[in-house]
């Protein structure tokens, strides 16, 4: 197993280029094929992720062409066709294309299979196969039912329908079908049944559908009414903001160990469309210094150097409240983050993995069914190997411990391809 060895790092001072958020890039590139006109994306995150998607795109007809060696892209869009009629796609552990392309695919009237990896074959689907089959779509489960992978026939999308859908799982089925009934071409009414988690990704996927010409009436989170006759069209050129998930990391690293000033991130700001910026009010609240502008956020350790511990509801930021379980290594008392369930569903069993990754390096921890309770050890554990379960996420948030004066030994470090292929190498550059 391939390893990286982390020393203590005293310092972080600098300034951070967030690459291009994942939600945002695999939102757009969708929109983009599904639309009339040519597309210009700018700063489309290269990671796993949107390679999977871009290679589905590619593969069912839809011409994704990079521009040079930048991170700008064209996309020709379809108008609503996927020219290619059949396929099987493989979407690695990518949650935003495997979701999202069952519901695009289910309307597209061809032969098509969906698989990722092993995990992604774990991971809940089934809220959203119910939605579409309600909706006239053709889907069966090709391994265990409510999971990929799927095979997905030609179906009859009604008109004028109700469709309900649950969002307790993954908000990810909700966003699918907004971005896909709209091809439709009719009224549609999407019900929300029961709660809906992670309610910010459904504002970036609103926002972006505007941006592609289709609005959606957002009926108070209960229903969604997406008006037929709409399509979508080109905006001609847009632009993809920094990953404010991957933004956590060096914002933490600055509530903890800025020096010289504050540590500064360039991408994400108070401009940002996406809710995981709001990580940085949770790290306002235990005690770092925070300033925001249009698209940039920049953190300092609090006045008394050291982070207070919180009680916190973090369900609106899933991605982000990992990064605060490692940050309360770093507070004085115990922190509870509450209402995390859908960590259980996500590369890895979320909660199960920091808990026990976190014992490692010294901590007391408490993992319920939806909450985890962390207490910091007087001293951190030297050298703790972290095992990081192909999840992109445990290997960023470990590295953060390097910061309280402790090596650190992260397990497959590479797992961070999935959203974040240089983090390691920014890491090591703002190290000091
Ligand atoms: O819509 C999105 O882009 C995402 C929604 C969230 O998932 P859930 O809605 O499953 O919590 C988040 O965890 C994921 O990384 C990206
Ligand atoms: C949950 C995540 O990813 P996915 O888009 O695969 O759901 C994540 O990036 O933390």
């Amino acid at each position: 197993m391939e390893f990286l060895d982390l020393d203590p790092i005293a310092h972080v001072r600098g300034t951070v280029q967030i690459p291009g958020s994942k939600s945002i890039s695999n939102r757009i590139l969708l929109l983009a094929a599904l639309a009339e006109g040519e597309t210009l994306i700018r700063g489309l995150l290269g990671s796993d992720d949107t390679q999977r998607m871009l290679e589905a795109l590619d593969a069912l007809g839809i011409a994704c062409r990079q521009q040079g060696d930048t991170r700008d892209f064209t996309v020709q869009g379809g108008n609503g066709v996927f020219p290619v009629k059949q396929g099987e796609f493989f979407l690695g552990n990518a949650g935003t294309a495997v979701r999202s392309l069952t519901a695009a695919l289910a309307m597209a009237g061809g032969e098509y299979t969906l698989k990722g990896v092993a995990r992604m074959h774990e991971r809940p689907i089934g809220d959203l196969v119910d939605a579409l089959r309600v909706a006239g779509a053709k889907i069966d489960y090709l391994g265990n039912e409510g999971f990929p992978p799927l095979a997905i026939h030609p179906g009859q999308i009604g008109a004028g329908r109700r469709i309900p859908v649950k969002g307790n799982v993954s908000s990810q089925f909700l966003t699918a079908l907004l971005m896909s009934l709209p091809l439709s071409g009719e009224d549609v009414t999407i019900e929300l049944v029961g709660e809906l988690i992670s309610k910010p990704y459904i504002e970036i996927t609103l926002n972006l559908m505007a941006k592609f010409g289709v609005t959606v009436e957002n009926r108070n989170w209960q229903e969604f009414f997406i008006r037929g006759g709409q399509r979508y069209v080109s905006p001609g050129e847009v632009f993809v903001e920094g990953d404010a998930s991957s933004a956590s990391y060096f914002l933490a690293a600055g509530a903890i160990a800025a020096q010289g000033g504050a540590l500064r991130v360039e991408g994400v700001g108070a401009e940002s469309i996406q809710g995981d910026k709001r990580f940085a009010e949770t790290l306002e609240q235990m005690g770092a210094r925070v300033s925001w502008g249009p698209n940039w956020i920049e953190v300092a350790p609090p006045a008394s150097g050291r982070l207070k511990a919180v009680d916190v509801d973090l369900n609106h930021i899933p991605d982000a409240a990992m990064t605060i379980a490692v940050a309360a290594l770093f507070a004085d008392g115990t922190t509870t983050i509450r209402n995390i369930e859908s960590w259980r569903v996500k590369e890895t069993d979320r909660l199960a993995a920091m808990a026990t990754e976190l014992r490692k390096v010294g901590a007391t921890v408490e993992e319920g069914q939806d909450y985890i309770v962390v207490t910091p050890p007087t001293a951190l554990t030297p050298n703790a190997e972290i095992a990081t379960y192909d999840d992109h996420r445990m290997a960023m948030c470990f590295s953060l411990v390097a910061l309280g004066g402790v090596p650190i030994r992260i397990l497959d470090p590479n797992c961070t391809a999935k959203t974040f292929p240089t983090y390691f190498a920014e890491l090591a550059r703002i190290a000091g």
